[in-house]
C-alpha cells in the first residue's frame, strides 16, 4: 500500500503558488485544495447579498455553507474578491470553520496538495513537505496586471503594486494564523523563475524529501 503524500504550500498573492500546486498535484496524482477559494467563496455570498465584509455571523453562516466540491475558481477570481477574502478572513470564528473542512480534505487518502497562507504553519503542520513560494511585490503585480488584462480587463500597474502591499500587511499582521513561512519550509523566491523552473525546483526539493525520509 502507498502511503499518503501531503504537501503544503505557502505564499503571498500572485506568488505562484496555485500554478506551483496545481502542477505539482498532477504530477504526483493528489487532489489540489486552493484554500484560498474558501475565503473568496465567503467573502463573494457576503458582497452577493449586499452584506459588510464585517459582518461577523454572516460570514460564519456562508463559511458553513462553503461545500469544497463547488467552488467555483472562474466566478471568485476576480482580484477584488480577493481583497474582499483578506478581511473576512480575519476572524477567527471563520477561520475555524474553513480550517476544519479543509484539514478533512487534508486527511483523505491519498493525501493533497494544499495551498494558501497558513497551510504548513496551522491548516496541516505535519504535512511531508512545506514550500514558501514568494516573488517580489513588483513581479507579483506584474503577474496579477497580466491575469487581468488577459481575461480582457484592464488595470493599472500601481493600483496593482498598493493593493498587492496592503494584501501583504494585511496577511502578515492580523492576529490569528498569519502568513508567514514555517520553520521547516523550503523557501522558493520565484521572482526570477518561469514557471516551468519553478516546478522542476520544487519537484526536487519534494522528491529529495521523499526519498530520504527527510521530510518537513
Ligand atoms: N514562475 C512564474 N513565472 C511567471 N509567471 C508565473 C509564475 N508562476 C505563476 N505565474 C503566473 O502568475 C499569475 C499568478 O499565479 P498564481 O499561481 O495564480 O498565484 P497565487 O496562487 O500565488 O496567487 C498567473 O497568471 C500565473 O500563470
Ligand atoms: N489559507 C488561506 C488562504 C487564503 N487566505 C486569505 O484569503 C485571501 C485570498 O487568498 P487567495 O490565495 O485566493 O489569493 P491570491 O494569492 O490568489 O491573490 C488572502 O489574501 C488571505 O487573506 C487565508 O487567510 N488563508
Amino acid at each position: 500500500m502507498t502511503r499518503s503524500i501531503l504537501i503544503a504550500i505557502d505564499g503571498p498573492a500572485a506568488s505562484g503558488k496555485g500554478t506551483l500546486a496545481r502542477r505539482l498535484a498532477d504530477y504526483f496524482h493528489l487532489p489540489h485544495l486552493d484554500t484560498g477559494l474558501t475565503y473568496r467563496a465567503v467573502a463573494h455570498a457576503l458582497i452577493s447579498h449586499g452584506l459588510p465584509l464585517d459582518n461577523v455571523s454572516a460570514a460564519e453562516t456562508a463559511a458553513r455553507q462553503v461545500d469544497l466540491s463547488r467552488l467555483d475558481k472562474h466566478a471568485l477570481s476576480a482580484h477584488a474578491v480577493g481583497d474582499a477574502a483578506s478581511r473576512v478572513a480575519v476572524f477567527p470564528s471563520v477561520r475555524k470553520i474553513l480550517v476544519d473542512k479543509q484539514r478533512a480534505f487534508a486527511a483523505t487518502p491519498p493525501g493533497a496538495v494544499l495551498d494558501g497562507r497558513d497551510i504548513g504553519t496551522v491548516v496541516c503542520p505535519d504535512a511531508d513537505v512545506k514550500l514558501y513560494v514568494t516573488a517580489s511585490a513588483a513581479v507579483r503585480a506584474g503577474r496579477r496586471l497580466r491575469d487581468i488584462e488577459s481575461r480582457g480587463g484592464t488595470a493599472d500597474f500601481g493600483e496593482i503594486l498598493a493593493d498587492i502591499e496592503r494584501r501583504d500587511a494585511r496577511d502578515t499582521g492580523r492576529a490569528d494564523s498569519p502568513l508567514r513561512p514555517a520553520a521547516d519550509a523550503h523557501l522558493l523566491d520565484t521572482s526570477e523563475m518561469s514557471i516551468e523552473t519553478a516546478f522542476l525546483a520544487a519537484k526536487a526539493l519534494i522528491d529529495e524529501a521523499l526519498a530520504t525520509g527527510n521530510t518537513a
